[in-house]
């Protein structure tokens, strides 16, 4: 038996299955998706099992066996490595990283290099206490543990390892293992507790009454809770499994992050007509199982959140499993209760803020199916079901769902191909449709492929839409105003302050500057290794690059000039907050950016305090805009809106919209009404008078015919790649022998065309030219971007022309980084 392995090696030549022989002790164990050690290039390395054959398709004698199978359960399924090829080919990126991205970071595997004895029986010239203690350790130690022990017996370990008595193994270890926890359990074909007792002299109570009470406690409990619980000794439970009357194992135990939380359990709602409606075009959806992809379009308090999770139980109850994908950020524990609260226990949480353990047992709980839904992030995804029914992606424009690094994959792309394999029904959710997702829907049904518009345009209950007001902030400077807040938007705050209601206010943090600039000659600090200001730090007194983590202290004086009059722009929320502190003596502010959200469940901490209405005001960045219902909001307030919107981004205005809708949909979601203030110094903006009245129609139509005009998605397709290299004049003309490739293969294929032309595939080649971010970590950025239209397999074009560039003589190391429909072109 051979199997086909794909070697953890991210270099493009090894991008390919290798056969191994699979040794028959594992040949029933072995699968496609089994994770294996195997031997490669005089190492061990990690690899995955992709496909087993009958026979090799090289000479059989140049096979090497595999070294270790890793895992007893394969941690991926056969239909993953299906996609993971999928990605590799559509994102441009090896087989390895895609396969990569699947597992949780606890499974990747590092290679740990230890000592044995090459013949047990033949110790050599070792000494005894040494022999025997790695007789002790299975067999296999490592070297610089053996040496730490026995320092005296340097020498011969290194006559042992010379003469072959000793040898050195690779193996794989796990960054992280399963814990193990001794339980005690009945055993299997027991007696009853009397027939039990008769076993057990009359003077040993302390065994009886453990046997009693492991009989009264059920099948099975660990060791360490049934001493404490039963007051039983150790001594007394050993003796009781050397009888055979109880069974002491190691389990594997779930370090289960929500163990210490309840939560109340609820019930279905009523449904509102508007989400029956929806939820009925879903249910045909589940019942036919072809794999459709809808987009449902609610506004912000339509009660989406109910139709996901009367949705999913209707999933469960066909015998299918569903994923649910929610942006990092609004992944807050109201998010979770919602799903733990209908669905209990069934429900597996994956995100970034647990611990790599408490991950890696929340992903077990999916494989081993103790868990029927999973509630993450991005990488939920790849949760390991075998029959998934629905997925859903919830805020679906996000654009946290593109991954940054390789594998530079869209959730949202591989959520569509997953559920294609699986007949599972995608649903986007969003009071705020991605371009892309808004244009497919609306396109007439081609095959079934396109996803249909399911809309729920009003809020639960009839309740209205809260009352937006935009301020022009050019007025309030001519009126003599010069403080962030306007007359009316201080005026609301004081009004709530009065009411004992509560605010949230948004600073728009995308394109607010932190950084140092001189005010006599206006040198701005930046880094010296990359093209980019360095991001001031006020706690520390520290400036930072943020791409290649170059830190220094803050100067005093102008290092160009000498003058004194240094400006630092601090984080501008940390200026708002001095501000309302100043404005409202006594006002209680809970401020959440970067800097007060860093340490493990700060998030929720700080939520949690504004839902208890321990402070009146909620000020932050993004983060304060998703996902939040709290009844005593009744007023949003906007310091800034256009911060962001003129920044060289052509996702600007649809950003701007989609932060003014939702972060203005927190306000007014129960009884008390609410009321919105935007602030802003482009006023007529179509974003913004648009995002006010609520027209997300409008804004779609506007924004649609700008990206029509500018030759922008949804009316094309980008792919950006960047190259990188220390030294320019290599670059320049690497990088322009790369476009000029990339046009001979489209020409040779018919595609070069402009996309003006009319024509129903057509594709151009811009560049190649600096990246706006000219240089990074000492490195040299081109760029060439791809635009295309109609049906093109641009990546296929892309990894052809990157060919003779990865695999012919090495091109003195200039890195080739694609992306795939790139969320920005920076
Ligand atoms: N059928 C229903 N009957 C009564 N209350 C409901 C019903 N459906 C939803 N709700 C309530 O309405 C409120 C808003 O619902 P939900 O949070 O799901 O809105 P949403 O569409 O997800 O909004 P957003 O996009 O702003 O997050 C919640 O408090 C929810 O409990
Ligand atoms: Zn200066
Ligand atoms: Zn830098």
């Amino acid at each position: 038996m051979i199997a086909k392995v794909i070697v953890d090696v991210p270099s493009r030549q090894t991008d390919r299955p290798f056969d191994y022989e699979v040794p028959s002790e594992m040949q029933s164990w072995l699968e496609v998706g089994s994770r294996v050690g195997v031997p490669f290039g005089g190492r061990v390395l990690q690899g995955f099992v992709i496909g087993i054959a009958e026979s090799a398709s090289v000479d059989m004698s140049r096979i090497k066996p595999i070294a270790e199978l890793l895992d007893a359960v394969p941690p991926l399924l056969p239909d993953m490595i299906e996609l993971s090829r999928w990605m590799s080919e559509k994102y441009c990126c090896s087989w390895t990283q895609a396969l990569q991205a699947m597992i949780p970071a606890a499974l990747k595997g590092k290679e740990e290099k230890k000592i044995g004895l090459a013949d047990p029986s033949d110790t050599g010239m070792l000494p005894d206490e040494l022999a025997d203690w790695i007789g002790k350790s299975d067999g296999l130690v490592k070297l610089d543990a053996l040496l730490a022990r026995f320092p005296e017996h340097v020498t011969a370990v290194k006559q042992a390892l010379g003469d072959g008595t000793l040898v050195q193994q690779s193996s794989i270890k796990d960054r992280l293992s399963v814990k193990m926890v001794l339980t005690v359990f009945l055993p299997e074909s027991r007696l009853s507790l009397e027939q039990a007792l008769e076993h057990i002299p009359a003077r040993a109570a302390k065994q009886r009454e453990a046997l009693a009470f492991m009989y009264e406690h059920g099948e099975s409990m660990p060791l360490q809770d049934m001493v404490q619980a039963s007051g039983a000794s150790a001594a007394s439970i050993k003796a009781l499994v050397e009888k055979e009357l109880l069974v002491l194992r190691e389990v594997e135990s779930g370090r289960d992050p929500y163990a210490d939380r309840n939560f109340t359990r609820t019930k279905p709602l009523q449904l509102m007509e508007g989400q029956q409606a929806v939820f009925s075009r879903i249910a045909e959806a589940l019942e036919e199982g072809e794999g459709r992809t809808m987009l449902l379009h609610g506004v912000t308090g339509s009660g989406k959140t109910e139709v996901y999770l009367q949705s999913i139980q209707y999933c469960l109850e066909q015998g299918r499993q569903a994923i649910v994908l929610v942006p990092e950020i609004s992944l807050t524990p109201q998010m979770v209760e919602r799903f733990k609260g209908r669905f209990g226990e069934a429900v597996a949480v994956l995100h970034s803020r647990l611990s790599s353990g408490e991950r890696f047992d929340e992903w077990r709980k999916i494989r081993s199916k103790r868990a029927e839904v999973a509630i993450g992030a991005r990488s939920a995804i790849f949760a390991p079901f075998e029959r998934i029914g629905l997925i859903i992606i919830d805020e679906e424009h996000e654009s946290s769902y593109k991954q940054e690094e390789s594998p530079k994959y869209h959730a949202r792309d591989v959520a569509v191909r997953r559920a294609k394999q699986h007949g599972a029904t995608v649903i986007l959710g969003s009071a705020t449709p991605s371009m892309e997702s808004y244009a497919a829907a609306k396109r007439p049904a081609q095959g079934g492929g396109a996803p249909a518009l399911l809309p729920m345009p009003e809020r639960v209950g009839g309740r209205p839409m809260p009352e937006v007001e935009v301020v022009d902030m050019r007025e309030e400077l001519r009126g003599g105003n010069r403080s962030m807040f306007s007359r009316k938007l201080h005026a609301k705050l004081q009004e709530r302050l009065e009411r004992g209601e509560q605010s949230v206010l948004l600073l728009n943090r995308r394109g607010y500057s932190t950084f140092v600039m001189c005010r006599t000659c206006g040198h701005t600090a930046s880094c010296p290794h990359c093209d980019i200001s360095l991001t001031y730090h006020q706690k520390t007194r520290v400036l930072r690059c943020h791409y290649c983590g170059h830190a220094e202290q803050a100067p005093k004086e102008c290092p160009a000039c000498s003058s004194e009059h240094i400006r630092y722009f601090g984080t501008g929320t940390q200026r708002v907050e001095e501000e309302l502190a100043k404005l409202f003596p006594g006002i209680r502010v809970i401020r959440m950016d970067v800097d007060t959200t860093t340490e493990k469940h700060s998030h929720e901490k700080l939520l949690k305090r504004f839902g208890e209405r321990q402070a009146d005001v909620l000020l932050g960045t993004q983060m304060v805009a998703k996902g939040l219902d709290f009844p005593y909001v009744t007023l949003v307030g906007v310091i800034a809106a256009d911060t962001s919107l003129h920044l060289p981004d052509f996702r600007a205005a649809e950003k701007t919209f989609q932060l003014l809708t939702q972060v203005a949909g927190r306000a007014g979601r129960h009884e008390l009404e609410g009321e919105v203030v935007i602030q802003t110094y482009t006023p007529e903006h179509y974003a913004i008078t648009t995002a006010q009245q609520h027209d997300y129609a409008a804004f779609i139509g506007e924004e649609l015919r700008h990206r029509s005009m500018m030759g922008y998605p949804p009316y094309c397709r980008l792919v950006l790649v960047t190259m990188s290299h220390e030294q320019l004049p290599l670059l320049v003309s690497v990088s322009s022998r790369f476009a000029a490739e990339l046009k001979e293969l489209a020409e040779h294929e018919g595609l070069l065309a402009p996309l003006g032309s009319g024509l129903p595939r057509a594709l151009e080649v811009l560049g190649p030219v600096a990246s706006p971010i000219a240089r990074m970590k000492d490195r040299y950025r081109f760029q060439v971007v791809i635009k295309y239209r109609g049906s093109i397999d641009a990546s296929a074009l892309v990894r052809r022309a990157l060919q003779p560039f990865t695999e012919g003589p090495p091109q003195k190391n200039v890195t080739f980084s694609v992306d795939v429909d790139p969320q920005v072109i920076l």
